[in-house]
């Protein structure tokens, strides 16, 4: 893979990993028109999470698309895979080309406002391999992100992830740090993140 990491484009992790930030990697023409196909066009789900034995409902509209065939269960829960649409392809493939990489999935995610959240984890299931390269895409209105060590639980290294945004992790990035995006009780409006991802198996 071409050498990522320059001037405009640093590490944002001190060590253990590399997450790089590409903030205008969409112009913000192409990312009002990838945002408004996305939230009309996607098959998007609430879903039910059972955490510390308590079944709710997801803070959160998601939904898989890929080319593996059926079904795939992710942190716990068993998603439906949907067929790539042509704008998804498009996408991917411009992310494949740019990246040296490939990917068979991508999870979609909806906050609807700020309330809507993903709390502290790791991308880190079996079927994504020792280490993942997994990259998130934003459209929509800009939320905070953090990374924090999975072990001390702090610092907190936060960012902010911008309409057309492109958030790349890699290496043991999975492994030293989690990651969220925070709740916010400023007015935000909707956001939609897409998370590239090559699943060496099903889950
Ligand atoms: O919405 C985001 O930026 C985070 C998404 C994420 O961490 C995930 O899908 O695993
Ligand atoms: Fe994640």
């Amino acid at each position: 893979m071409q050498h990522l990491i320059d001037a405009a484009h640093p590490n944002l992790l001190p060590a253990h990993g590399e997450a790089v930030l590409f903030p205008d990697f969409f112009t913000p023409r192409e990312s009002d028109i990838y945002f408004d196909y996305f939230k009309n066009d996607v098959s998007w789900k609430q879903e039910p999470v059972v955490l510390f034995g308590k079944k709710r409902m997801q803070p959160r509209l998601t939904a898989l698309y890929g080319d593996i065939n059926g079904e795939y269960s992710y942190s716990g829960l068993t998603m439906g895979v949907n067929d790539w649409t042509s704008p998804m392809a498009e996408i991917k493939e411009k992310l494949e080309k740019r990246f040296e990489t490939s990917f068979n999935s991508c999870l979609f995610n909806y906050y609807r406002d700020g309330k809507d959240y993903m709390g502290w984890h790791r991308d880190n299931e079996h079927a994504l391999g020792e280490y993942p390269l997994i990259v998130s895409v934003s459209f929509g209105s800009t939320r905070i992100f953090q990374f924090r060590d999975y072990k001390e639980k702090m610092p907190v290294i936060s960012l902010e992830l911008d309409h057309g945004s492109v958030l790349l992790m890699k290496r043991q990035t999975q492994e030293y740090w989690e990651h969220r995006l925070p709740k916010t009780t400023l007015p935000v409006g909707p956001r939609i993140n897409l998370t590239f991802r090559l699943l060496l198996h099903k889950g």
